[in-house]
């Protein structure tokens, strides 16, 4: 079976930081926010962060204290400090960045935030300083960091690495807390001979209650989001391309700054066609092919030696050209999944989904 559906696509010298800056829970009150579902949450991370273990530096601390500031006021409405109010300009440089951020994202981002910090604080006391450090546990990824790069692996070996609906769920939460952590690179890499199988199609067999076209619904809004955190995602993003690859793994690749593939990569499914991992680097897909018996070691010395460039500079220079084609990525994003909305009811999606389960159904 091939893919089926459409093709897609600062501030340092501050003497003593945590007194300077200071934490957003420490300062303000929680009276008078309008919170919904993660009010518990978001009160459960303003208290984590009083108790975090070590000092998460001023860049984090600002990040705090603009995602608080927006979470419970809205968007940035303060005179702007003086040039030489340095602490006060920052602060309100940092909250005035998040722009027209809506309440609800910003405390999302708040408490995932929080909860990075705490798994990274924790595994720190168990773990020696550069050895892998194992960031949260989730059901089907390993995330770990070292050396600087944060890697998210796909774990479903024995089910080639497809996506489930709570997979697409982690992978979102994982590229949250990666893009909030201290590592300068974030690579994405299947465990096992696939690097993934895209969609799950057993996906479509899980109705709730609302039937078929609230599942439509649901797909598409999971795809939205799970499209946009790449579109986000705001350090460099590299894919290490390590088995074949199919349907919507492929079709993301796009949205990575560089693909590192395997000559094994032999199944980069799309337009129903199977592609080479050497024709899709010929296409602009790949960045480079790298012979399987020495892929893995050549690809992650790479990422090492790039892991030591300046992380600013890496950062911000993917930013300014992702934020000149954001708009427009968000926009295709949002128009392609309405289009999901529409073809996951389609009796070409159903059937192609019925005849490849009804194959391995166990009788
Ligand atoms: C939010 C909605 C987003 C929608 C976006 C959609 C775009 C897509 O991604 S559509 C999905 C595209 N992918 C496929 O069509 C792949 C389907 N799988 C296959 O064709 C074959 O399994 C594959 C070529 C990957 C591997 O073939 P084999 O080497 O022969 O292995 P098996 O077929 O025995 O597979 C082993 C095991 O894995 C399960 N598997 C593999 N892929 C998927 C998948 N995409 N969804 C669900 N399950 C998958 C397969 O069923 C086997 O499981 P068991 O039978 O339990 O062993």
């Amino acid at each position: 079976m091939v893919a089926r559906l459409a093709p897609r696509w600062c501030l340092r010298a501050l003497r003593s930081p945590l007194q300077v800056i200071g934490f957003p829970s420490l300062q303000l009150h929680m009276s008078g926010i309008a919170m919904r579902a993660s009010q518990e949450d978001f009160e459960n991370a303003l208290n984590q962060v009083k108790l975090l273990k070590k000092d998460p530096g001023n860049e984090v601390k600002l990040k705090l204290y603009a995602l608080y500031k927006q979470a419970t006021e809205g968007p940035c409405n303060m005179p702007k400090p003086g040039v030489f109010d340095f602490i006060n300009k920052a602060k309100w440089d940092a909250w005035d960045a998040l722009g027209n951020l809506p309440k609800e994202t910003a405390r999302q981002n708040y408490v995932d935030l929080v909860s990075s910090l705490s798994s990274s604080s924790e595994s720190s006391n168990q773990v020696q300083p550069g050895t892998d450090r194992k960031q949260q546990e989730y059901e089907n990824l390993v995330v770990t960091s070292e050396d600087g790069i944060t890697k998210i692996t796909l774990n479903r070996p024995t089910k080639k690495n497809a996506i489930n609906t709570q997979m697409y769920q982690e992978i979102i939460l994982a590229l949250k807390a990666a893009s909030n952590d201290d590592s300068i690179l974030t690579v994405v890499t299947g465990n096992g001979d696939y690097y993934c199988s895209g969609n799950d199609l057993t996906n479509f067999m899980d109705i709730p209650p609302g039937g078929v076209e609230e599942k439509a619904k649901q797909s598409a809004v999971l795809l939205r989001d799970f499209v946009g955190s790449f579109i986000d995602f705001p350090k460099p993003l590299i894919a290490v391309v390590n088995g074949p690859a199919m349907g919507i793994s492929v079709t993301i690749l796009g949205l990575f700054d560089a693909v590192y593939a395997s000559d094994r990569a032999t199944e980069m499914l799309i337009f129903g066609k199977k592609l080479t991992a050497g024709e899709a680097c010929a296409q602009g897909l790949v960045t480079e092919v790298f012979p399987d018996s020495t892929f893995q070691k050549e690809v992650w010395t790479r990422l090492k030696a790039y892991s030591k460039l300046p992380k600013n500079a890496m950062k911000i220079s993917k930013q300014v050209i992702r934020n000149m084609e954001k708009e427009k990525l968000h926009a295709v994003n949002a128009e392609e999944s309405s289009v999901l909305q529409e073809r996951c009811l389609s009796d070409e999606c159903i059937n192609a989904a019925v005849n490849f389960l009804s194959k391995r159904a166990k009788l």
